[in-house]
Order: structure tokens, then sequence, then C-alpha cells
């Protein structure tokens, strides 16, 4: 069951098309990611989805029924832009806006305290906000989306400012949200966050949904019928050697302590990937094989340069 769906949806700021039709639907429970070049689109897609702004034309549905302003309390929203009151205190502030999205004090402050220890800030209650790291106001900001439990949280670059560690932190902390039942909507540009945590995503270009499915689906299919191989030998004559039944050959270091390496290639179509490997084995010291899947960087630049060439 699709919890939101996105129809035909277009909007324009003065003479800029901002989205041109696009129309996506996330899935109840899942890890939804909006990718895109800076510009494309996505914030705006976010605006629109939370009730922010409107669309020129087309419709957004929570659960079947066209979004109403009713439906945004059930929406917990991380903007990319964020503003917390400086000279307030963090804990005064956090437990301010638990109590302006309807949560009991009492329960309010057991809950902040919870999620304060799990990001092991408690010291941080009584600072004031203006003491605060970039990184260390979003994890404040992250927390106070996600507190009063909403079914769907939309995330805009929830990453950015964030150390490699408090972004694992996030990572966990998102797909913890997900096995508890929400459903999350985040945008972003680091990919690796993109394969260790969506379901599905949509790529937006210049406005336009380029690209849409399961992330395990569109990595395997995104450039088809590739193949790592991993040898011991010369690159070129083994390049060489599978002209005739591969192309688009890559090679990189696999290891350097057993100085292997890696040709990833494109199998011909017809071709046995059994004939290759015994071409290859007349070549060099075959180590392995695998299929090669594509990373979502590769697959986001390639979509994005294919969709500008035919444009
Ligand atoms: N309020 C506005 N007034 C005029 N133009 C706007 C407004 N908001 C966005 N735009 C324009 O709409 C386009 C899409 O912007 P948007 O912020 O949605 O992109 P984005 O995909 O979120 O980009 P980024 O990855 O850089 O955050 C841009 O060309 C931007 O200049």
């Amino acid at each position: 069951m699709d919890i939101l769906q996105v129809e035909n949806v277009s909007k324009s700021y003065s003479s800029h098309r901002a989205l041109d039709n696009v129309s996506l639907s996330v899935p109840e429970g899942q890890v939804y990611g909006l990718l895109g070049p800076n510009g494309a689109g996505k914030t705006t897609l976010i605006r629109i989805i939370n009730h922010i702004t409107a669309p020129d034309s087309g419709r957004v549905l929570l659960d079947g029924h066209q979004l109403t302003e009713a439906d945004v309390c059930h929406i917990g929203y991380l903007p990319e832009e964020r503003g917390l009151y400086k000279k307030m205190k963090v804990g005064e502030q956090a437990l301010f806006f638990a109590r302006l999205k309807g949560l009991p004090k009492h329960e309010a402050t057991r809950s902040l305290r919870e999620w304060f220890e799990r990001f092991d800030i408690l010291d941080w209650w009584d600072k004031k906000v203006e003491e605060l790291s970039k990184g260390m106001a979003q994890k404040i900001q992250f927390i106070i989306t996600v507190l009063h439990r909403p079914k769907l949280l939309i995330f805009d670059e929830p990453f950015s400012g964030f150390d490699p560690i408090n972004a694992e932190l996030l990572k966990n902390e998102i797909l913890r949200l997900k096995e508890e039942g929400a459903t999350v909507i985040f945008s972003t540009h680091n990919m690796a966050s993109v394969e260790e945590i969506c379901d599905n995503i949509t790529l937006i270009n210049k406005s336009r949904n380029i690209l849409s499915g399961n992330v395990e689906e569109i990595r395997r299919k995104y450039f088809g019928n590739r193949y790592d191989l991993l040898y011991e030998g010369d690159d070129r004559s083994l390049m060489e050697a599978l002209q005739s039944v591969g192309n688009e050959f890559e090679v990189t270091a696999a290891d350097q302590l057993q100085g292997r390496r890696r040709l990833t290639f494109h199998l011909k179509e017809g071709v046995g990937l059994r004939d290759a490997i015994a071409i290859a084995n007349d070549s060099v010291r075959l180590a392995g094989i695998s299929e090669s899947i594509a990373s979502m960087n590769d697959i986001f630049i390639r979509a994005v340069r294919e969709d500008e060439s035919c444009r």
C-alpha cells in the first residue's frame, strides 16, 4: 500500500519551471530517497508535500485521499534551513516544540530525555542553542522532528553537516524509525546513504522525474550484463583477449597486498559467461568472477547525462 502518491505535479516560479509533471508513489513503511542535482526541484516537491507551497497543477494523496492542511500533523518535516531560537536553552526549546506538537509535558520530557540519552547529548540540556555547532543543532532538530512519532517523516538533506560517526548514528536511527513502522522520505546528495538505507528512489533532473524504482533492482539492471574479473596478470593482454566477447573495460586495483587487479566489463549480447571465463583464463591467472552491481553514484551520473543529452 502506498502512503503517499504525487500525481502529475507541476510548479513554476515566475518564468522558471521547478517541477514538470512529476509523479511518484511512496510505499508505506519504507525509506524513500529523493535524488537529483542542485536545483533539480527536490525541495520544491518536499515543500508541496508539506503544504508550504501549492502546486500549479497535479495533486498529492496521503493514504489515498487528497492531502489537506489537517494531515500535516501526521508528517514530521526537517527542513533544509533549520531554525532554532539562539538564546533559548536546548532542553527548554525542545520541550517547547514538543508541546506545540501536542505532547503533554510529562510525556514530552520523558521522551526527550530518552532521545537525548540515545544521542549521547543529555549534558547539552541546559546549554544555550547559540553554543551548539551546526551538527549539534542538527541533532536537536532531528529529535524535535521525530518526537511526536508521525507516520510520515520527511528530511531535507539530513546528512549535510554531519561527521561520519554522526551520519552513521543518524542512518541507524532512520532504520530504527522504519522498523517501528514509520515511512521516511529524504533528499540527499549522499549516494552511499542511499545504498545503505533506501528501499526506493526517485531521481529528479531539471524538474522532471527521470528514474524511479527499487534501489536493488535499479543497481542490478542499470548497466546490465556487467561482470567483475579478479586476476593477477597483465591488464592490456586481458583486455585484448576479451575484445571479442566484451566492451566498456575498466581496470582498478582490487587489493594492494596481493597485487590483484579487477576488470569490470560489459559482456556482449549473446555471449556466454563461460566463454569469457575461458578466454580470460588463457591470458591471466583468474581468481574470481562476480556480477558487477553499479553504484548509485555511477547511476546518478549516467542517468543525468543521458537525460541532458536527449533534451
Ligand atoms: N521561492 C522560490 N522562488 C523562485 N525560485 C525558486 C524558489 N524556490 C526554488 N526556486 C527555484 O526552483 C528550482 C528548484 O529548486 P529546489 O530548491 O527545489 O532544488 P533542489 O533540488 O532542492 O536543489 P538543491 O539540491 O540545491 O537543494 C531552482 O532553480 C530554484 O532556483
